[in-house]
């Protein structure tokens, strides 16, 4: 049983692209301050959930709601694959960014949003690339520019798809480091993750999605052999059948 206040709840949720749902039926809440991993194979439907608490997609059916917080709480990093890194910016105006919500987006830096920038550049060791332009770093130095770029941005909810894809391993426990020091400072964070090793030695709590949830709770009780096989089989019977939600179907015939 859940004894914190929700961060966010989810009534039954169907959530997809072109009216074809992609994850369906989701119910149920995360905590303030709960760190969760997302997990689930390929297709799962991850990306699709975290897209719909950003607000980035509308609900098909169903609604969440991201209780007593606003858009503004939640910092979102989509996938590496999904950013453009042809950007013509700096790494320091990159991670400026992240001072936007406090600073408004015309006003100029004033010398303590300065060191607030160097600050976060110093926590990912990132300091002396500040005037690199971002299209030169490598995909790890890519991904810890970003997160200097969330460090700033101060959100109570922080949302990660598949943060360390691309990412060298000692890289990895940096990141890691921070969204554990993210935890202990109370936010909620959510990561959509692949690699269930690290969910199980970093994560207290897991959603395994497979369209739809399969499990959902704490990570060793979640991520059983069977739990995990079970949300291959739905995976893959989803993505070869399904072109609508049976589901919906079924009670469309049960009210007609
Ligand atoms: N923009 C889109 N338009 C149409 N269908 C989409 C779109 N994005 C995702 N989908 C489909 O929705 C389903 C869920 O995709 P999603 O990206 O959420 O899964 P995922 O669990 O994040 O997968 P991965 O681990 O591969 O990133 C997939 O069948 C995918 O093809």
């Amino acid at each position: 049983m859940k004894t914190t206040a929700p961060a966010i709840s989810f009534h039954n949720v169907t959530l997809g692209y072109d009216r074809h749902p992609a994850v369906h039926h989701i119910s149920g809440e995360i905590s303030r301050g709960e760190l969760l991993a997302v997990v689930g194979p390929n297709g799962a439907g991850k990306s699709t959930l975290l897209k719909g608490i950003v607000g980035e997609l509308k609900p098909l059916s169903g609604s969440l709601s991201l209780d007593g917080l606003g858009k503004r709480d939640i910092a979102y990093l989509p996938q590496v694959i999904e950013i453009d890194r042809s950007f013509p910016i700096s790494v320091f105006d990159c991670v400026a960014m992240g001072l936007w919500r406090t600073i408004g987006a015309w006003r100029g830096l004033r010398a303590r949003d300065k060191q607030a920038v160097i600050g976060a550049l110093r926590t990912v060791d990132l300091v002396e690339l500040a005037d690199r332009p971002v299209g030169s770093l490598s995909g790890g130095q890519f991904q810890r520019m970003l997160f200097a770029r969330l460090l700033l941005q101060d959100a109570a909810v922080i949302l990660l798809d598949e943060p360390f894809r691309a990412v060298d391993t000692r890289t990895v426990a940096e990141l890691i480091a921070l969204i554990e020091r993210w935890h202990r400072e109370g936010r909620t964070v959510l990561a959509a993750l692949h690699d269930i090793e690290q969910v199980r030695a970093h994560f207290p709590d897991t959603l395994l999605l497979a369209r739809e949830v399969v499990a959902w709770g704490k990570t060793p009780q979640v991520l059983t052999p069977a739990n995990l096989a079970k949300s291959r089989t739905l995976t893959e019977a989803f993505d070869s059948h399904a072109e609508i939600c049976e589901r919906d179907e079924e009670l469309e015939r049960e009210t007609a």
